[in-house]
């Protein structure tokens, strides 16, 4: 199934650490007509044998610029991935990348002030010359101290040291370029989920994000009724199975 016009519908999922970005990806996984994106966190975690993600938390001030140079590679692969269905969910963004994490590096002074000039200037020259739009970002708003639990449960080991007041700068970061719209460049109209909710209620929350996200996929499915279906058929009839697009 090809995108149409060759460019997919394309979604930024993005959120705290440990917020439900992949959890929420893993939930559109029934849908076909989908690309799923996850964040490269494993490809940090071993570059030629390196663990880039544990030598930042160790030694923030001697590997931050490493990393990050590392992440926006991975994330510019991410953002111009050839896309064969009409809808793309990408978990995080460059602009996150830089408006969150990047701004705070820097405003911590863990990034030198020289490094984070070649790191905005990379990401300007980027966003400028090289298309990585969005259509939609889902975001994940969540409380610090309930995402701080979860990296606990979560147990990543390069994460265990994470504090609490990390999680509140990136928390204030994200609020202050999606919500107050007080940092950066928003590319995308923001679709709010209340992340806090847990496990057993959230299912419920991701499904109000269904329709704006499956849209384009609909549209596929009105001008040819077979090529979409929840890989879990809900029903023969294609009409069934819109209306359940259609939340
Ligand atoms: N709504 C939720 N309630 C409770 N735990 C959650 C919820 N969503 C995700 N988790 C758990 O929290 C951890 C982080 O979830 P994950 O999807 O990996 O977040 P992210 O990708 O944003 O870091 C995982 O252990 C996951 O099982
Ligand atoms: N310093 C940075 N760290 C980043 C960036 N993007 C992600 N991360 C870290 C945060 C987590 O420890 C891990 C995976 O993130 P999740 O939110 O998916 O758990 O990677 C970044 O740009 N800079």
């Amino acid at each position: 199934m090809s995108a149409m016009n060759g460019k997919p519908f394309t979604v930024f999922v993005e959120g705290n650490i440990g917020s439900g970005k992949t959890t929420f990806l893993e939930h559109f996984r029934q849908f076909e007509d989908i690309t799923l994106l996850t964040e490269p966190v494993e490809a940090w975690r071993n570059l030629q044998g390196w663990n880039l993600l544990d030598l930042m938390y160790k030694d923030p001030a001697k590997w931050a610029m490493a990393f990050q140079s590392y992440v926006s590679l991975t994330m510019l692969d991410m953002h111009r991935r050839p896309t064969p269905t009409p809808v793309k969910l990408m978990e995080r963004s460059l602009f996150s990348a830089r408006y969150c994490f990047v701004e705070n590096m820097m405003r911590s002074g863990t990034l030198h002030p020289a490094e984070f000039a070649v790191l905005d200037e990379w990401f300007r020259f980027i966003h400028h010359q090289i298309p990585i739009e969005a259509d939609l970002i889902v975001y994940l708003k969540t409380t610090p101290s309930i995402v701080h639990e979860r990296i606990k449960k979560r147990a990543r080991s390069e994460e265990q040291c994470v504090p609490l007041s990390y999680i509140e700068d990136l928390h204030r970061l994200h609020e202050d370029w999606l919500i107050n719209r007080t940092l950066g460049e928003c590319p995308a109209p923001v679709l709010m989920l209340d992340a806090d909710l847990d496990l057993s209620q959230i299912t419920e929350e991701y499904k109000k994000s269904e329709h704006q996200i499956l849209r384009k996929a609909v549209d596929v499915v009105m001008r040819s009724p077979n090529k979409l279906s929840p890989k879990k058929p809900i029903s023969s009839s294609p009409i069934k199975i819109v209306p359940q697009l259609r939340l």
